[in-house]
């Protein structure tokens, strides 16, 4: 069974603004309200690609009552821990610029952690476990370290998609996939990542310091697999972009979709480059024949 954790959901509010003008009143296009939050994302794709998951974190209010409706109504199976305050709502403002606010979210007392640790201990080596997007400040960073300690304990495979400390951290307990994207790599070492050789060279030292798998997401040029099968490349069809927020999820989910079936990581890996890009292309997720339409227009490429 595929497990996805996210920490702080949201709602992500997403406004299409023509020429927007900071400091005086716009008027939307159009708004639309989805479920958000990085493991909500990945559990919505798997979905939609017909692959079943639990979705798990915290909400609260209702805002936490929106995401969870949202999600059942869509067919979903959750498994949310109830906190105070209300769950975050995230603004996305597509201009000619995109304009993300990310709201804090409500923060999460010592008692509801332990609810989640008791949910997480019953996994196994049979299940996936995602654990996405960033913690709420007032958690500890290493708090994903401590998720992934429990879990080399029963050896379930933990995919990681999260920033700086708090990733770093989870790599002594060896991810099977963690995924940043070009920037977040870059910002990890502080380094710019003017190059692929560069991605590529700080790519594997993520590997040398525990991760299983590393993908590299890179919008618009791809993404880059970095195992110890080699290093691939996965192009990126050209497209119009609709609401690019959700294709590192996306990618996610598509990979885990193939993966969980087959084990075959460069097919899984395709099919990861294909949801992230279906997603760029469409004003919600990716949906499974927006996926397959794009397949062929990827190409792997090994490249080490
Ligand atoms: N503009 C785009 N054109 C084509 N594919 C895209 C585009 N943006 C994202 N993708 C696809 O989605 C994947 C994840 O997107 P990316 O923006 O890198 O992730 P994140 O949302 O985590 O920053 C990319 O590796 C690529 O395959
Ligand atoms: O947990 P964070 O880092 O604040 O990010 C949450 C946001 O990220 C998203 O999950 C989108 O993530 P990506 O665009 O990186 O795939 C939104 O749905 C949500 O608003």
């Amino acid at each position: 069974m595929i497990y996805t954790v996210t920490f702080n959901p949201s709602i992500d509010y997403i406004i299409h603004v023509n020429d927007f003008k900071p400091g005086y009143v716009n008027r939307a296009e159009s708004d639309n309200m989805y479920p958000g939050g990085k493991g909500i994302n990945v559990s919505r794709v798997l979905n939609n690609l017909n692959v079943k998951s639990k979705a798990m974190g915290f909400i609260g209010g209702f805002t936490g009552e929106y995401v969870k409706k949202y999600l059942e109504d869509e067919g979903l199976e959750t498994d949310f821990i109830y906190v105070k305050g209300d769950t975050r709502i995230n603004v996305k403002l597509k201009s000619t610029e995109e304009t993300e606010i990310n709201g804090s979210g409500p923060d999460i007392e010592e008692k509801d952690i332990e609810k989640l640790f008791e949910k997480i201990e019953k996994l196994t080596s049979e299940d996936f476990l995602v654990i996405a997007g960033r913690a709420q400040k007032s958690l500890p960073e290493d708090i994903y370290a401590q998720i992934l300690k429990k879990c080399s304990k029963n050896g379930v495979n933990v995919i990681v998609d999260t920033t700086g400390k708090t990733l770093l951290c989870t790599l002594k307990y060896r991810p099977f996939l963690i995924k940043p994207n070009n920037h977040e790599l870059g910002e990890i070492f502080n380094v710019e990542m003017v190059s692929i050789e560069k991605t590529i060279e700080y790519g594997k030292e993520l590997l040398k310091m525990g991760a299983q798998n590393v993908i590299v997401s890179m919008a618009a040029e791809g993404a880059l697999l970095i195992s110890s099968e080699g290093v691939f490349h996965a192009s990126a069809p050209r497209g119009v972009v609709r609401n690019s927020v959700g294709a590192g999820d996306s990618l996610i989910g598509g990979f885990l979709a193939k993966y969980s079936a087959n084990f075959d990581l460069i097919e899984a890996f395709k099919w990861g480059a294909a949801s992230g890009s279906a997603t760029a292309f469409s004003f919600d997720l990716c949906k499974k024949e927006d996926v397959e339409a794009l397949l062929d227009q990827v190409k792997i490429t090994k490249l080490m």
